[in-house]
């Protein structure tokens, strides 16, 4: 069985985890889902103060070694156990997330196409694109009420680490994408990205 690996990138709040959980509701255990962001590095002796001003946007905060390890046994057909990230503690968590090789796998994060061993993994490369004050609304609604975050935390991230990196390193991966993809919310994009992993899973 090949493996179709599908890459879904793009800036923080533009809707890749709304596209991607829409597509594990259609196919459910036909197809795995992996966060790029369960990769960020653990910082167990790393106080608190420390971790909450850390930069989470430069590619080097995550371990892409281990996500692309990951993949390839994943492609090689052995079950791996990945890593859990809780963004309350700033750290990966106690747990892991066991993922059994399958014929689609999604992989989503905002800066999967910036690193060169996972463009050439991608069979399928998709960013999703939303404007920065729809990204930056939506993230605050969500940090606040998913990853235990202040309102003076998020604009002071946003502003000295989120926005600079975004520019830097995630904005310019959209011109490596195969589709670009207008919110994650987009039916016809949906639609078009559904028929295709239809028909993959028809063919293997
Ligand atoms: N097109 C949209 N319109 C309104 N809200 C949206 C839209 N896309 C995403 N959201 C909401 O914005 C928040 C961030 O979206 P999410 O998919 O988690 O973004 P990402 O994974 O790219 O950071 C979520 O609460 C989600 O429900
Ligand atoms: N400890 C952390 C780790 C990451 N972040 C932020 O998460 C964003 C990526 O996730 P999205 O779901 O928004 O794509 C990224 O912009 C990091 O700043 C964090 O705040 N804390």
């Amino acid at each position: 069985m090949k493996t179709i690996l599908i890459g879904i990138a793009g800036g923080t709040g533009s809707g890749k985890s709304t596209f991607t959980n829409r597509l594990k509701d259609r196919f459910g255990d036909d197809i795995d889902v992996i966060y790029h962001d369960n990769y960020y590095r653990r910082q167990d002796d790393v106080p608190m103060e420390v971790r909450q001003k850390r930069n989470y946007d430069h590619p080097d905060a995550l371990e892409t070694d281990l996500l692309v390890e990951h993949l390839k046994q994943l492609k090689a057909g052995h079950a791996v156990d990945g890593p859990v990230y809780d963004y309350t503690m700033h750290n990966r968590s106690e747990k892991t997330m066991h993922i059994e090789p399958r014929r689609i796998i999604i992989v989503e994060g905002i800066l999967l196409l910036a690193d060169r061993r996972l463009r050439d993994m991608f069979d399928i490369k998709i960013y999703v694109e939303a404007d920065a004050d729809e990204r930056i609304l939506r993230r605050i609604v969500r940090d606040v009420e998913e990853r235990g975050r202040s309102l003076e935390n998020i604009v002071e991230q946003y502003l000295t680490t989120v926005k600079p990196m975004h520019y830097l390193y995630v904005e310019p991966t959209r011109a490596k994408a195969d589709l670009v993809i207008n919110s994650g919310l987009n039916d016809v994009a949906f639609d078009i990205m559904a028929t295709k992993i239809q028909k993959l899973l028809e063919e293997a």
